[in-house]
């Protein structure tokens, strides 16, 4: 069997209380996932679930109260800044919001660069990089010199993208991708982020609100609720056939997913266990 590159077990999240909250909010309640290699599992339910902490205790951005979150067969709970530092090369993240998340006085060069170099890659090696990656999300290699405000939404998340791409990293935490695009770029971004996974086999813990959206990406979907995970399966049995009373209610009024895409992500899954496995024998 495929051993997961992720595994979060019985994870608990307190927020500590500020101001007339004085009491530890717990936001997760003992939460269990794992993804495998090459995996994308989309992470969904209602506003202040959990599915924004999950994210964030991966990457260590949410503080561990208990349980574990193991990488690569490494617990990764509770890093210092240094070791934490050091997995970024591993691990990534793409956020929500493409007008914040690049720095605006920075050229598309230094955005790219900074991690690069940051990873150790020499700066003369860096440039071809640049171009490289550039050119893996779709942008013109003539973008480098440009600065983000000289992009649309869709290309800024392009460049997030590449941006996190920079160090070959084997998961990424996508926190709503693509919430703030319009429809079509909506799905030029998602197919972008698939095809890379196909390239680069890189994981994806996909965290979103819009069935629509996870059904198109997910090969395997989790659902979030009130703190706890109430379901997990593959995309298509969760999505067609929930078990879950608050899945069903979630999935109820959600538009028909487009059969033929689920069936091909379903294949190449089992495709690519398939071949994991026949790696690890
Ligand atoms: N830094 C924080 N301090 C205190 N409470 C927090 C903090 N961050 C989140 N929370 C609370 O934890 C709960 C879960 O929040 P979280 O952002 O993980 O939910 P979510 O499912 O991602 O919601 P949304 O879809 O609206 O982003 C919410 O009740 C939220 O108010």
């Amino acid at each position: 069997m495929t051993a997961p590159l992720l595994e979060v077990e019985d994870l608990v999240v307190d927020y500590p209380g500020k101001g007339l909250r004085a009491e530890a909010f717990r936001a997760l309640k003992g939460v269990s996932l794992d993804i495998l290699p090459g995996e994308t599992v989309g992470l969904v339910g209602e506003s202040g679930s959990g599915k924004t902490t999950l994210g964030r205790a991966v990457l260590g951005l949410a503080p561990v109260t208990a349980g574990a979150i193991t990488y690569d067969g490494r617990d990764i709970s509770h890093l210092n800044r240094r070791d934490r530092r050091a997995l970024s090369d591993e691990i990534q993240v793409v956020f929500q919001d493409p007008y914040s998340s690049l720095n605006p006085s920075m050229t598309i060069e230094q955005i790219l660069t900074e991690p690069l170099t940051a990873g150790g890659v020499a700066s003369g090696e860096a440039k071809g990089r640049v171009r490289d990656l550039l050119d893996q999300v779709g942008l013109p290699s003539d973008a480098r010199t440009r600065l983000p405000r000289e992009f649309s939404g869709g290309q800024r998340q392009r460049i997030a993208i590449a941006r996190a791409l920079a160090l070959e990293p084997r998961l990424i935490v996508c926190d709503e991708p693509v919430s703030a695009l319009d429809l079509s770029t909506q799905k030029r971004v998602l197919d972008l982020l698939i095809d890379i996974q196909e390239r680069t086999g890189v994981a994806y813990l996909f965290v979103t609100h819009d069935l629509a959206v996870v059904r198109h990406i997910s090969h395997r979907v989790a659902v979030m609720y009130r703190g706890e995970l109430v379901e997990t399966g593959d995309g298509d049995q969760v999505t067609s056939r929930p078990q879950h009373p608050y899945t069903q209610r979630l999935f109820m009024a959600a538009p028909v997913p487009d059969p033929d895409r689920q069936s091909k992500r379903r294949e190449q899954r089992r495709a690519a266990l398939a071949a994991a496995a026949g790696d690890a024998a």
